[in-house]
């Protein structure tokens, strides 16, 4: 198994640029073989990210080849897809919203079924529970048809989750299903839907990005305890070939025993 590659900078201009130039790199590798290039992305500070590396870096944004993007998302909170939970929301507002005017064909972007969405914000309250079920349903029908993606970015959370994937969580050994349904994610909103671990097995290449001073005592976690079963550290183990590295800032590695270089 090859170790998680870690690229630190001091600066989050710089990991937001080192990114792009990696998102790029995997674009071109896909498309030599592919006519798409199939990406799937997180919430959180992700967004941000996104918009500093794909929009605002115009060498990074000369370089995306947006009409062959696929983009699918590797959780997604219940909720509609203009409400500030949800992750395509995010994405919208930072990144489709503020393509070049030069872009002619926008990337193909895989959402929920927001006509399925029942209840309030996410909540749990006079659902119908069905639906939700058949919102990860439809989404799994939607995945690419050999289940593969060119690149997987997911943050880290705090308790070291990733994707809708939480510690302890039954969805962890979750093996039948490609997108699971959650209904008790111990961060709101409860209901989401998320990607699997077979999915993440499956993925040519998986990218992390955390910064923050936030993200060291869990980064010490995952880098220096071989027995933990965090999520993250769950990706960074995993054994199928697939490529992980981790874009960080200086602050969320102070004191974590990694060697980290430049992309
Ligand atoms: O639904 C979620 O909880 C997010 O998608 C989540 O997976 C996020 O990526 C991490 O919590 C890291 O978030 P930050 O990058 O904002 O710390």
């Amino acid at each position: 198994m090859a170790a998680a590659k870690v690229y630190s900078y001091a600066e989050s201009i710089d990991v937001a640029k080192s990114v792009g130039q990696y998102i790029i790199k995997h674009q071109n590798i896909a498309l030599e073989s592919n006519p798409t290039f199939k990406i799937a992305l997180s919430g959180g500070s992700l967004g941000k990210v996104l918009k500093s590396a794909l929009i605002d870096n115009k060498q990074v944004a000369s370089e995306v080849k947006w009409d062959k993007w696929e983009v699918y998302f590797s959780d997604e909170r219940l909720v509609p897809l203009t409400h500030p939970d949800s992750n395509y929301g995010l994405f919208n507002e930072l990144v489709l919203n503020n393509l070049p005017s030069s872009v002619v064909t926008k990337p193909k972007v895989i959402t929920i079924n927001e006509s399925l969405i029942t209840g309030k914000e996410g909540q749990l309250d006079g659902i119908d529970k069905q639906k939700d079920l058949e919102i990860a349903f439809q989404y799994q029908s939607k995945l690419p048809e050999d289940g593969k993606f060119d690149v997987i970015l997911l943050g880290c959370g705090p308790d070291g989750h990733t994707c809708s994937l939480f510690p302890g969580h039954q969805l962890l050994q979750e093996r039948s299903k490609l997108i699971a349904y959650i209904d008790d994610s111990p961060k709101q909103p409860p209901r989401r839907i998320t990607f699997t671990f077979p999915v993440l097995e499956s993925a040519t290449a998986i990218a992390f990005v955390a910064e923050g001073s936030g993200k060291a005592y869990i980064l010490k976690e995952i880098f220096g305890n071989k027995q933990s079963q965090l999520p993250a550290k769950l990706v960074n183990d995993i054994s199928t070939g697939v490529q992980v590295s981790w874009f960080v800032d200086d602050n969320a590695i102070e004191g974590v025993n990694v060697i980290a270089s430049k992309y």
